[in-house]
């Protein structure tokens, strides 16, 4: 579409938007929402890579705001067509108390939800997530599921349910009138476990083989799949339920959607190794030396030190009895809701897809871990 003046006349806000996926979808719109006026980035910790994006045709504003001040949201929200909300703490580390995972993400959510009624705004897509399904408590494997099937979906974790929370709230406001009398129109997208450039869970992989001596010890067997989506098609699909939701309002107000590409369904460890075996590391199979119980038996020492420490310093490992569980649960989705619905197609191919996440750890060499 041409780049004129009278075609831009729409302000989107993204919470979050400085995080790991929120400066994807930031930089999505920018590239694939012609009709963009304004782009308010609303994050507690504003990245001065905004400062690059000051520079074009679109009037970037970044909010410094908490999700958790009402009348923070509130005045971002204020005139905005579209609310893409990705903030929210994504911790099954141990770092964060529940209590705050639960005002942030829940709480947080519900200050959205009320901003835009109270403020007019008819559009909110929200950033759910898998684990909203699942792995469940009882470790039952979800294996190439869809948003219709049947899986028994119990949680104790805070992180897991504040998610579940947040996401039946913003399902329940789809239909509430808005100020001015029309209705809110909100959907919910399922990523499954992202990677992709930023993403800290791969530089932390990256640096524990570095230090290792170039290896990586194998803690799950290859035959737990899990899927795995790029970061830039789920920004992609982000955008794109934005740039639909007015005109397919009947269909996909009050949905949800997983958030899927051409990633193959591999191992957490395996797939990690498609992008950190090309930067040097290996996959040691010690599993005939350390047995799953020795794992747990690490996993929950690896709890009770956090605990004993706590009043110290924060220990927070990768490997605690939560993120083994789910790491040891196959959880794969097989899906086309988002097709078919509102003609979704990855935007980048699992090859692409590879490369750049491989470029980016190669990149990641330098930087301080
Ligand atoms: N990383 C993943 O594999 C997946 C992430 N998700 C969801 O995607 C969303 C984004 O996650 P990531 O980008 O991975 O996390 P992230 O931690 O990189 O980004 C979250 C952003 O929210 C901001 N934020 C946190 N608390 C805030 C507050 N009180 N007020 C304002 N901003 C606040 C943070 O500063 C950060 O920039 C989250 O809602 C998460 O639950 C869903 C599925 C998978
Ligand atoms: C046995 C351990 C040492 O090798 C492996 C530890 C891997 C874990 C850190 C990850 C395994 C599965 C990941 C989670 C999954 O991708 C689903 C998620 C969805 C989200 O909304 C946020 C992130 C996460 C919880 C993700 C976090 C890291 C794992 C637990």
């Amino acid at each position: 579409m041409a780049d004129s003046a009278e075609t831009r006349k729409l302000v989107y806000l993204v919470t979050g938007g400085c995080g790991f996926l929120g400066e994807h979808v930031v930089r999505m719109l920018l590239q694939r929402e012609p009709r963009l006026y304004e782009l308010r980035v609303f994050d507690l910790h504003l990245g001065p890579w905004l400062e690059e994006l000051k520079t074009g045709p679109v009037q970037v504003t970044a909010i410094q705001g908490d999700v958790t001040q009402a009348h923070e949201v509130a005045a971002a929200v204020a005139g905005a067509h579209v609310v893409i909300h990705t903030a929210g703490l994504v911790d099954v580390f141990g770092r964060a108390s529940p209590e705050t995972i639960y005002e942030v993400n829940v709480q947080g959510t519900k200050n959205v939800i009320e901003a835009c009624v109270q403020t007019g705004t008819r559009f909110l897509v929200y950033t759910s997530s898998m684990e909203v399904v699942g792995p469940n408590i009882k470790g039952h494997p979800f294996y190439r599921g869809n948003e219709d099937t049947p899986y028994e979906a119990i949680h104790r974790h805070p992180y897991p349910c504040s998610k579940a929370q947040a996401e039946r709230l913003v399902l329940e406001a789809n239909g509430r009138k808005v100020h001015g009398g029309l209705s809110l129109v909100t959907c919910a997208l399922r990523p499954t476990g992202i990677y992709g450039e930023g993403h800290q869970i791969m530089r932390d992989f990256y640096h524990q083989g570095l230090r290792l001596g170039g290896r990586l010890f194998r803690a799950i067997p290859a035959s737990v799949e899990h899927s795995r989506v790029y970061v830039g098609n789920v920004a992609w699909m982000h955008v794109l339920v934005a740039q639909e939701l007015e005109q397919r309002a009947a269909l996909m107000g009050g949905q949800v959607y997983f958030c899927y590409d051409e990633s193959p369904y591999k191992s957490y460890e395996d797939f990690n190794m498609e992008f950190l075996g090309p930067c040097g590391l290996r996959l040691v199979d010690t599993r005939l030396l350390v047995p799953y119980w020795l794992l747990m038996l690490l996993a929950t020492l690896n709890a009770l030190l956090q605990w004993l420490l706590r009043p110290l310093l924060l220990y927070a490992p990768l490997l605690n009895p939560y993120t083994l569980a789910v790491a040891n649960t196959t959880f794969t989705v097989s899906t086309d809701k988002a097709q078919r619905h509102f003609g979704y197609k990855p935007l980048f191919s699992w090859e692409d897809s590879r490369t750049r996440t491989i470029r980016w750890v190669q990149a990641v060499e330098g930087s301080a871990p």
